[in-house]
């Protein structure tokens, strides 16, 4: 578990991480989410032990992590701008990161690299962008660390090599303790990975919440429902947004999905079926109780 207290940065006359508290449970994965300065990248950079705090405190596994190495073991930074030696391989560099980390997992390395179609001795300045992320991904996951911190990992990866990237993410997660810490400014980015999210703000934390619990409180439904019928419901309805298509109607509402199920039945709807909610969903309600926008932020 990391426990966060009161965490404070500056550079010169900003400040980039301002009075900061935060618990991220472990073997979930935590979406630190924030617009572009927020503090993200800085807040990453300080629970890998690569920056000290100006203030406040970090345990991981009740441990501080400054200055303590074998803590610093136990985390691998996956930073968005990835650091390989000038004319390294993929295999050159597997070989650099297992004297770094004691657990290494070399020969996984290696076949990871295979299973997705990687030469491993061609030089990585050649590789794409997002071809050169996942030799850092790969890497994070061979290090057996229990804890990843990941920037922007998802930048830059096309559909398909994201949800493959995601999948072995989950999969390392069923097979050992594992917390993946991931930062995006991008809301879409985080969508059906997340178990829990924390949004930074201005070097603020502005909310940080379990994304399942929170799903219990929002309902978004589609229903076929009379005139006079639905002007009955959108006047007795706890209502967050409602759209219509044709004679199709589509509700955002508060309550739980036992409380809509009875509320909606009292309508007599031709037709109503539940449909999952979105990220920019879920967080409406709370954003908007602590007067932000979420569509404004991160659309
Ligand atoms: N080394 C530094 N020196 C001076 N200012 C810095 C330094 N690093 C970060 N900052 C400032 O701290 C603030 C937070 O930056 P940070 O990189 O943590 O944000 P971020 O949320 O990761 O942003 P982005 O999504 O754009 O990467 C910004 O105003 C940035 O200019």
């Amino acid at each position: 578990m990391i426990e966060i207290n009161d965490l404070t940065k500056t550079f010169q006359d900003i400040t980039a991480v301002n009075h900061v508290s935060l618990e991220i449970p472990e073997g979930q994965v935590f979406g630190l989410l924030g617009t572009n300065g927020a503090g993200k990248s800085t807040l990453l950079r300080m629970l890998s032990g690569i920056l000290k705090p100006d203030g406040g405190t970090i345990l991981i596994d009740a441990i501080h992590i400054w200055d303590n190495p074998r803590v610093k073991e136990n985390c691998f930074y996956l930073s968005d701008k990835q650091y390989f030696f000038p004319n390294a391989s993929p295999e050159a560099m597997g070989r650099f990161y297992r004297g770094l980390y004691p657990s290494f997992c070399f020969g996984r390395y290696l076949d990871l690299l295979d299973d997705f179609d990687f030469d491993r001795f061609r030089k990585i300045r050649t590789f794409s962008k997002g071809m050169k992320k996942q030799i850092a991904v790969f890497a994070s996951i061979c290090a057996e660390t229990p804890y990843i911190f990941c920037d922007e990992v998802f930048d830059g990866l096309d559909p398909v090599i994201r949800q493959s990237v995601t999948a072995l993410i989950k999969s390392e997660m069923k097979r050992r303790p594992l917390t993946p810490v991931i930062a995006s400014h991008n809301l879409k980015e985080l969508e059906d990975f997340c178990d829990q999210i924390g949004i930074l703000h201005k070097g603020g934390v502005l909310l940080s919440r379990d994304i399942h619990s929170m799903q219990y409180k929002t309902q978004k439904l589609q229903c076929i429902l009379k005139e006079d019928q639905l002007s009955r419901l959108l006047e007795q309805a706890d209502l967050v947004s409602v759209k219509q298509e044709g004679f199709l109607t589509t509700l955002l509402l508060r309550g739980s999905r036992g409380e809509i199920t009875s509320f909606i039945e009292q309508f007599q709807p031709e037709r109503y079926a539940f449909l999952p909610l979105t990220l920019e969903e879920i967080f409406i309600n709370e954003t908007e109780a602590i007067g932000y926008d979420i569509k404004l932020l991160f659309s």
